[in-house]
């Protein structure tokens, strides 16, 4: 792959997919390529290979649509296994809540109100990301730190109030494994949420049950 797209750049290699950063178009975008898994049926595995290269596309495409800020997608090569998208200058929320400045009470409830608000949005238009961690909430360097919400490589579409609540749950999770002391940050995220979802306060009750069960769950082991 590297090979075929002049000076792409490896900027992760994770498990499903490589992420490239190259030059496309006169700028610079992110080159997404999902690999195809040596254990499964080479033609099931195609299959299910270009089908979540198009499902990740698809919900991209899906919150760009409802003005949702999302990387642009610029192409899709079901062939290749290969999304190019927009590449954003910035940094993760994860990274920004350790600076001085991520800190602050001020700063902090400004992103989580964004954070709450845009997956409010997703969950209007029925997008589940299914991997809301906050490396996957970036802070656009172009818009003083506008958040964006990226890596829809888990996403799906479900109406479900369960799905979406458990949506939330992950990201819950996220924040109290990797931020301490952001408890007052998260509960500021769900008013936010709360605000702009159309059946949101459904989904908030829900995540009290997702969370129940959670609790039940690591006391039995
Ligand atoms: N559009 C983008 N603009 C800037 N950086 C990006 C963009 N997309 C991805 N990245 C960077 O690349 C990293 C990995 O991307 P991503 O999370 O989409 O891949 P992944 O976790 O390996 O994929 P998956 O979870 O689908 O297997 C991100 O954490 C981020 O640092």
């Amino acid at each position: 792959m590297t090979a075929m797209i002049h000076n792409a750049q490896l900027i992760k290699q994770g498990a499903e997919a490589k992420v490239y950063l190259a030059p496309f178009c006169q700028r610079q975008a992110i080159i997404k390529e999902r690999f195809t898994k040596a254990y499964r049926h080479p033609t099931l595995d195609k299959k299910l290979t270009s089908r979540r290269v198009v499902q990740e596309a698809r919900c991209l495409s899906r919150c760009q649509k409802a003005r949702i800020d999302t990387p642009t997608v610029y192409m899709v090569d079901t062939e290749n296994y290969l999304i190019y998208m927009e590449y954003i200058e910035g940094y993760s929320v994860r990274e920004y809540l350790v600076t001085p400045e991520g800190q602050s009470e001020e700063a902090q409830t400004k992103v989580a109100k964004e954070i709450g608000r845009a997956l409010g949005l997703m969950h209007n238009i029925d997008v589940v990301h299914g991997d809301l961690t906050t490396s996957n909430l970036l802070m656009r360097n172009e818009t003083g730190g506008s958040v964006v919400l990226i890596d829809f490589g888990l996403s799906y579409v479900s109406q479900l109030i369960e799905d979406k609540a458990v949506d939330l749950y992950v990201l819950e999770r996220a924040f109290s494994s990797t931020h301490p002391n952001t408890e007052v940050m998260f509960e500021q995220i769900l008013r936010a949420y709360g605000e702009s979802g159309k059946a949101s306060k459904q989904i908030l009750k829900k995540l009290e049950d997702v969370r129940m069960r959670g609790r039940k769950r690591s006391m039995l082991g």
